[in-house]
Order: C-alpha cells, then sequence, then structure tokens
C-alpha cells in the first residue's frame, strides 16, 4: 500500500510547526563532496554575485507567466529525484534549483519565496552549519497571551489565522548541518518569512531541532559547563560559522512557458 508522506516524514517534524521536516545525514559524506566539486566546476558565469551572497540559478528564468526552462544536469537530477521519492511532496520533478554560497559574515533577508513555486521548498545544506530563522508575519505575531489557558504556543493545523483561538506564532529557528534537508510548506511556507542573519557566530537558544544542537556542540567538544543553562557560556548558545555555507533550495514551478524565446 502507498504510504503517504505524514506518514514517511512524520519522525522527522521539529517544532511546533507541524509542516516543517529537518533530516539530518539525508546525503552521504560523498555525496556532499561530488555536489560541492559539481558545483565548484561549473563555468564562471553560472555564478551571479549578490551584496550579500553568490548563486547559480539551475533550470531555467523563473518569470512571472511561469518558467522558462532549461534541462537540469544530471548531477542535479540525481538529488532532485532522491528528494522527489523520499519525501512524496511534490506534485511533479523539481524543475528549479537555486544555488547559494555564503561566507560567514553573509546570510539572506527574512523572505517569503514567490508566487511562481509550488508552496513546497526543500534545501539541502552542504559546508558550513548555518542557523536558519522563521519569523511570522507581521500582523499575524499575537503573541500576548490573554487567555492564559496554555495553548499559547499552539500553532493551529487548519486555515488561517484566527484570533478568537488566541494562536501565538512564535519566532524559531532551526541549525541547518551539513548533508541535512529542510522541507518546509504550507503553513511554515506562506505564514513565516524564514531568512539567514548575516553574523559569523549565530544565536542558538531558538534552534528547534535540539538534538541536532547537542551534537553539533558535542562534536566540536565545547569544555566547562555541564549544561546549556542560559548564560554559561556563550558559546554552548551559538553557533559558529568558519567556512562557507553552501545550500540548494529545491522547487517545483508548475508553470512551465514552453514557448521558449519566441520573438
Ligand atoms: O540558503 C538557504 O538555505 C535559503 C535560501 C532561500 O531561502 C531561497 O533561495 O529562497
Ligand atoms: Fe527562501
Amino acid at each position: 500500500m502507498e504510504v503517504g508522506p505524514e506518514e514517511k516524514l512524520q519522525g522527522f517534524v521539529v517544532g511546533d510547526v507541524p509542516t516543517l521536516y529537518y533530516i539530518p545525514d539525508f546525503l552521504t559524506h560523498p555525496q556532499h563532496d561530488q555536489l560541492l566539486d559539481h558545483i565548484y566546476q561549473a563555468p564562471a558565469f553560472k555564478w551571479k554575485t549578490l551584496k550579500n551572497r553568490r548563486l547559480q540559478n539551475w533550470g531555467g528564468v523563473v518569470h512571472e507567466k511561469g518558467l522558462l526552462a532549461q534541462e537540469l544536469p544530471p548531477w542535479l537530477t540525481n538529488i532532485t529525484q532522491k528528494i522527489f521519492d523520499e519525501s512524496r511532496m511534490f506534485p511533479s520533478a523539481i524543475n528549479h534549483v537555486l544555488i547559494n554560497e555564503y561566507q560567514p559574515n553573509q546570510g539572506i533577508m527574512p523572505h517569503q519565496d514567490g508566487p511562481a513555486y509550488f508552496p513546497v521548498v526543500a534545501i539541502v545544506s552542504l559546508g558550513s552549519p548555518v542557523v536558519m530563522d522563521f519569523s511570522p508575519h507581521l500582523g499575524l505575531t499575537n503573541s500576548t497571551n490573554q487567555s492564559g489557558n496554555g495553548m499559547e504556543d499552539i500553532v493551529s493545523g487548519t486555515g488561517a489565522p484566527d484570533r478568537n483561538l488566541q494562536k501565538t506564532y512564535k519566532p524559531f529557528s532551526v541549525l541547518l548541518m551539513p548533508r541535512s534537508l529542510l522541507i518546509f510548506k504550507d503553513k511554515a511556507y506562506s505564514e513565516y518569512m524564514h531568512g539567514i542573519e548575516d553574523i559569523p557566530v549565530q544565536r542558538g537558544d531558538r534552534v528547534v531541532n535540539v538534538g541536532e544542537f547537542l551534537k553539533y556542540h558535542g562534536a566540536n567538544q565545547i569544555t566547562g559547563s555541564e549544561d546549556l543553562c542560559e548564560g554559561t557560556d556563550v558559546d554552548l548558545n551559538s553557533i559558529r560559522r568558519t567556512t562557507n555555507r553552501i545550500s540548494l533550495t529545491c522547487r517545483v514551478v508548475p508553470k512551465v512557458n514552453k514557448k521558449l524565446f519566441k520573438f
């Protein structure tokens, strides 16, 4: 029998928003290194330098009227097919991949992905760990709990924000380790903005994938304080970016403009 997507990725939900999934070790070490090799072997003209990052655009040009499509190279379809098969969340094959490269002091402003995309995004992380912040859109920050009913942390699974239910949309963060896959959709996609601060030491106190955070600190052999109490040691509450971080943002543009470059 077909296994539904929710069943398949249920164990990977992190935080309070039910449509955000973090899958550690999605790639093996050799797969990680191979992808980096391909990215850095791409011709120089593929890189577009922005103020706060560099990027490569694969799959074609995203246009209001749809995608002026270009076939993805095999080294990318290998990974997008794996994401498609294992997530079962995309309506059709992933046809667009944005590769971002961030130096330790670079980031991306809080934003919501454009309307041309199907509202599911899969992000593969390579290189340095990084913290991605999710913040509710202004207007959804109904953060004062007036009811005192203990429901203040719950984000409802249905529909648009409903003030009567005293829902609170709290900012939170996800630690993105190299080789991991982050998928978010629906509410996490449309009611929150996502971004990465352009600082080399990022705060970790809002990180919802705590296991990964502890593993990171274990692997970094932080000594001294035994616990993770607030204020004990700044290093225990932060993530230090020492090398570049590269990400692959994989999406579906449902509308493909077949009349390519017709003048
Ligand atoms: O680099 C990332 O992890 C996020 C990139 C992103 O949000 C985007 O390209 O829309
Ligand atoms: Fe984005």
